[in-house]
């Protein structure tokens, strides 16, 4: 077992976190339940924000809020002096309704609409990430009806095909995203923007994919985006002030994953950096990375209840869970790997292996398969590692399920920061059909 950040077992053969016991806040708040160790969130935080400082480079680390957006956790996020990555109107919304000053967020996306660009404008917020042509004239025409300027960074696919699974690689050529660095797309895209009377380029992004383990990936971008740099220097007199290179840092969700540390990913980045900028004989421009699953991946851990079981005899144990696919889709979407123990019975011998089922009306609704586990029943509780980032922000109501509370735990306290849905809540929009007139 693999405990991390806060998450100790207590004298109760408990799973404990924050100081909190997690059956105690399952009792308290039913399941499932997302309960997000803060002071591990704020620690992976510093340690980005340290490790710039330490190597002397301007940066702003801007939390991907996709892997987890909620009021509190965009006021942490304030807390710790990150910037904001969003990438809807909801996202944008959020952050604004939880204070967060407008000059650090950055919006992303490759089909921000007419609405959602006029909301960025109004509120005035740092700067957008600009995806594609179509953007460049719709956010011009924003800014026009505005009467304002906005900085902007144009999303380049460098063309690097990262390690990871396909459905979350985003920096080879054939993507949804960006301009094509390598088949001219990006040099037309600076041209325009350097020519718009609205847009002011501030730099270029890039963002190879998600769940990387290597440094390798990251440096490749970085290498392909300063040669970009130099034609555009020697070609347009364009110096960027700022070079973002996204996110997508790695962790680990089982024993299979080799993560590296924080600061070795940032350490390697700016190496690379400074060698090309020293080249180029250009200022080092600032910084930006987007780490979202690295700032709150392993700060998340789920508790459900037992439920039923099914043998197949001499195939398999299905224990189910009260949740499933609806509070986390990853293993469904991605055959992502979770670890889990008995929440209730920590520390208790393994007995049996099992497969952990969810509750929806789906054969692909399966959590984990083969968990050793104590021979469990309906009285026990499950907690899964690792479920800080895409879980509750990629959980949906399918088969009417309400979505899941969320519980912050810091220094022994604990703060109900998201209601769990409730039945009226989930029919709260729909609107009945016109009664009939009978005569
Ligand atoms: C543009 C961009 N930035 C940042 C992220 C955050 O990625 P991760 O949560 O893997 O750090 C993503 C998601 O992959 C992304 O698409
Ligand atoms: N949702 C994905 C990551 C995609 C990141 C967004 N570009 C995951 O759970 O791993």
């Amino acid at each position: 077992m693999y405990l991390h950040g806060t998450s100790k077992v207590n004298d109760k053969n408990h799973l404990e976190i924050g100081g909190v016991d997690t059956v105690e806040l399952a009792n308290k708040y039913g399941t499932p339940l997302y309960v997000y160790d803060v002071a591990l969130i704020r620690e992976r935080a510093r340690s980005f924000r340290d490790t710039f400082k330490r190597l002397n480079i301007d940066a702003q680390v801007a939390y991907a809020s996709k892997a987890f957006s909620t009021v509190a956790m965009i006021q942490l996020v304030e807390e710790e002096g990150l910037s904001l990555d969003v990438v809807s109107g909801g996202e944008l919304f959020t952050a604004l309704q939880a204070g967060f000053p407008p000059e650090r967020i950055h919006f992303h996306g490759n089909n921000k609409s007419y609405e959602e660009l006029d909301m960025a404008i109004k509120n005035k917020i740092g700067c957008i990430v600009v995806d594609n042509y179509f953007e460049i004239s719709l956010l011009e025409q924003v800014c026009m009806e505005n009467n304002e300027t906005i900085p902007v960074l144009l999303r380049v696919t460098p063309g690097i095909e990262a390690h990871t699974h396909d459905y979350i690689l985003t920096g080879q050529e054939d993507s949804k995203f960006g301009f094509g660095l390598e088949n001219g797309q990006a040099d037309k895209a600076v041209e325009q923007v350097l020519s718009s009377n609205y847009l002011t380029l501030l730099g270029i992004h890039s963002h190879i994919g998600s769940q990387i383990f290597e440094t390798t990936g990251f440096l490749m971008a970085a290498g392909k985006m300063f040669a970009k740099l130099k034609e555009w220097k020697e070609n347009f007199g364009f110096i960027p002030a700022v070079l973002n290179l996204g996110g997508g840092f790695g962790i680990r969700y089982t024993e299979e994953d080799t993560p590296i540390a924080v600061d070795k990913y940032v350490e390697a980045i700016i190496g690379e950096v400074r060698k090309h900028a020293d080249k180029l004989s250009i200022d080092i421009p600032e910084i930006w990375i987007e780490p979202g699953r690295s700032i709150v991946g392993d700060a998340g851990t789920t508790i459900y209840s037992i439920g039923s079981r099914k043998e197949v005899p001499n195939i398999r144990q299905y224990l189910a869970i009260d949740g499933g696919m609806t509070d986390n889709i990853r293993p469904a979407l991605y055959q992502a790997k979770y670890e889990a123990v008995l929440a209730n019975r920590v520390l208790d011998p393994v007995e049996e292996t099992v497969s952990v089922a969810g509750k929806c009306c789906e054969s692909g609704d399966m959590l984990i398969w083969d968990l050793p586990l104590p021979k469990a029943n309906s009285n026990d509780m499950l907690a899964v590692f690792c479920t800080g980032a895409y879980g509750y922000s990629m959980a949906n109501n399918y088969n009417r399920i309400p979505r899941p509370a969320v519980v912050f735990v810091e220094n022994g306290e604990e703060q109900l920061v998201v209601q769990r849905e409730s039945y009226e809540d989930l029919v709260r929009l729909d609107i009945p059909l016109k009664t009939k007139v009978i005569d």
